[in-house]
């Protein structure tokens, strides 16, 4: 029996600005397309996952941020292929534009159930909600 391979650490910005967080709606694959996630993606080789949120960011927003705290612990989502890391962050220079997603939204706590989330970002939407008081 072959074991299964170590899964890849995926990070994901929160992004803030005042009392709302940032939430991208995915446009691929066709099995995530309409699921709502944060931005970022898988860490490359040699990559540190503050570089790899500046990276994402840039390439996904057009957007500079600076990293802060991670939001919870590890996350398993695809299935256990990935390893999810939620930070918050905070823009640095330029305004969010959907350059590979279908849709960006701003959303206040209260508001953070009302996009359907990728599965496995549940536990980081909960605690976000629980730390903005809502
Ligand atoms: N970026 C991101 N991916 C997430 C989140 N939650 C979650 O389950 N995922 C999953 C979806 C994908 O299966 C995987 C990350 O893939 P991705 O497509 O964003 O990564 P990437 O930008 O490096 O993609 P690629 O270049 O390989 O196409 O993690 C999230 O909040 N943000």
């Amino acid at each position: 029996m072959s074991e299964a391979p170590a899964p890849r650490i995926v990070v994901g910005a929160a992004i803030r600005d005042g009392r709302t967080i940032l939430a991208a709606a995915r446009a691929y694959p066709p099995a995530l397309a309409g699921l709502w996630e944060f931005p970022g993606g898988k860490l490359e080789p040699g990559e540190t996952e503050a570089e790899a949120l500046r990276r994402e960011c840039r390439e996904e927003l057009g957007v500079d941020i600076t990293v802060g705290d991670r939001v919870t612990g590890d996350l398993t989502t695809g299935d256990g292929r990935y390893l999810l890391r939620v930070y918050y962050a905070d823009l640095a220079g330029g305004e969010p534009h959907a350059k590979e997603h279908a849709e960006l939204r701003w959303l206040a706590p209260d508001e953070l159930d009302s996009v359907p989330w990728l599965p496995g970002n549940r536990p980081a939407v909960d605690a976000i909600r629980e730390a903005m008081g809502a």
